[in-house]
């Protein structure tokens, strides 16, 4: 694949080149066999103003840069001599302004982060950009589980563990082979990777909760088994906690646990559990006949079901589900944390849950940012460049403060827990983090809706709504036209 260099000119003439072929960044695309499967049609790629030239701004402006990635086999040559080639940085930094955190633009300090954070964050963004993006992709489209490979090499890697965060799960495991210690990693690593899986575009690839109580209330002999298990990648856990009934009011729990010899027999149903169509483990939370909650890891086997849901934000790539749980024997070894009242360890990690999910949801702002100030720099409407518009900027202007107001409270919260016992982050950061989850994933829902209207019917697969800013300032203008001119205050 491109070890032939042609000239312009001299392309057609190529002797191993088909009847159709572009330009495209530089390279040559020979399209002849693809062109009947293209999805934009066969037409589009034979048009005279396309089929043999460089079509590289009609190809930026309807596909993303990923698409050349995944087609690089129709490549079969390189022009010359080379024009600017397109930046599209997979693995490293991007040169975006704002697309980066601060600490890793070029100029700024940062008085959290040492050189193993960067080195880390280095080697973290190259596994997610080349190994895990593409997985995610496929299965986030086909509904899938993340494949078995990537698990793997997450699991040699230990990411898994470090997913959970510090704690005695990583005792003895050689983080990214050996590029941080044991004694190095610390919450901001936590952090660089929340923030850098969220650069897979899938937001359900890969989610899942169920191991932190496991960790911190099983007994030992359970806990190191389900710990071994879930950490190497081979048997997945989730947090079946939420009800039709219920949803999470995890008081008003109606899944029954009956006490019997030996231990529980349970029956109920778990709807909307995240990882559920993937998972070997349940970490259930049940009603016992006294009306207390009893908190019960749950194996699959006889008498548990699960059934697909499809959520809004992903496809069924999160697992999503129903749990049924039929007359289900639990060894009574199974229950967590015996004595400790079974709704004070399902909240035990929640703090931390939501510290998880503001990091998610701010790095995806960012993530959304970038491609909205890539889209507004190359997208002509009107013949004039989209950044042009003032206000398509105050929208970018909007999105820039929301993000990095959250992204410096965040490093903050996160320096705390750097520092601060359990105990300590019990008492003076869950108000904090729920602020900043609260603040950042309300932020989301408008730099999303803004990202939207600035996309046009790009933002959108079903349906195709004009810019409500475009339509709001065309009634504007008419209305001024229709003014009478005699009008006072
Ligand atoms: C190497 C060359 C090309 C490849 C591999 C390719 C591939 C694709 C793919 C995979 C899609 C589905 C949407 C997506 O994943 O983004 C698509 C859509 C489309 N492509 Fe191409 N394409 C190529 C070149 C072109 C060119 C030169 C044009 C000409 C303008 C074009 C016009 C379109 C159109 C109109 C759509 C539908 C877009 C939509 O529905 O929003 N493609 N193409």
């Amino acid at each position: 694949m491109a070890g032939k260099v042609f000239s312009r000119n001299a392309v057609a003439q190529h002797a191993s080149v088909g009847d159709l072929w572009v330009i495209i960044d530089a390279r040559v695309f020979d399209l002849s066999s693809f062109a009947s499967a293209h999805p934009g049609g066969l037409g589009v790629l034979a048009d005279p103003e396309i089929a043999g030239q460089d079509a590289t701004a009609s190809f930026f402006a309807l596909h993303r840069a990923e698409v050349l990635r995944r087609y690089a086999h129709l490549q079969i040559g390189t022009q010359i001599p080379p024009p600017l080639r397109i930046e599209t940085h997979v693995g490293s930094l991007s040169a975006v302004p704002y697309a980066e955190p601060t600490w890793l633009s070029p100029g700024y300090h940062s008085p959290y982060y040492k050189a193993h954070h960067r080195r880390f964050q280095a080697a973290i963004r190259k596994f997610v950009e080349e190994i895990v993006y593409p997985d995610a992709q496929v299965c986030e489209r086909g509904g899938d589980k993340p494949s078995q490979e990537v698990l793997d090499e997450m699991a040699r890697l230990n990411i898994i563990a470090m997913r959970v965060g510090p704690g005695k799960h990583l005792e003895g495991r050689v983080l990214m082979d050996g590029i941080i210690s044991l004694e190095q990693f610390d919450a901001f690593h936590e952090l660089i990777i929340t923030q850098e899986f969220s650069r897979i575009h899938a937001r359900g690839y890969g989610d899942g909760l169920g191991l932190p109580p496991v960790i911190n209330f099983a007994q030992p002999a359970l806990r190191d088994r389900i710990v071994e298990d879930t950490l190497s990648g081979k048997k997945p856990i989730c947090l079946a906690v939420t009800e039709a009934f219920a949803g999470s009011d995890v008081q008003g729990v109606r899944c029954r646990a009956t006490k019997v010899e030996g231990g529980w027999r349970v029956n109920g149903a778990k709807k909307w559990i995240t990882n559920s169509m993937w998972a070997h483990y349940f970490t259930t939370a049940c009603k016992a006949d006294n009306g207390e909650i009893v908190v019960l890891v749950i194996e699959r086997g006889e008498g548990v079901r699960t059934t697909p849901i499809k959520t809004s934000y992903s496809s069924s790539a999160a697992g999503t589900g129903y749990v049924h749980l039929d007359n289900v024997f639990v060894p009574q070894g199974h229950q967590l944390g015996a004595g400790h009242p079974g709704l004070h360890i399902i909240l035990h990690n929640f703090n931390h849950e939501r510290w998880v999910l503001a990091s998610a949801s701010i790095a995806g702002q960012r993530i959304i940012f970038e491609e909205c100030f890539k889209w507004v720099t190359q997208r002509e409407v009107f013949g004039r460049v989209l950044s042009s518009q003032p206000v398509v900027r105050q929208k970018l202007a909007a999105m820039i403060s929301r993000i990095e107001s959250c992204q410096s409270w965040l490093e903050n919260i996160t320096f705390q827990m750097t520092r601060m016992s359990a105990k300590e982050q019990a008492q003076h950061l869950a108000g904090q983090v729920a602020f900043l989850k609260m603040h950042a994933t309300r932020g989301a829902q408008v730099t999303a809706a803004d990202s939207v209207q600035i996309f046009g019917g790009r933002g959108l697969t079903q349906t195709d709504t004009p810019a409500e800013d475009v339509l709001g300032d065309l009634g504007v203008r008419q209305a001024l036209r229709n003014m009478p001119p005699q009008v006072r205050l």
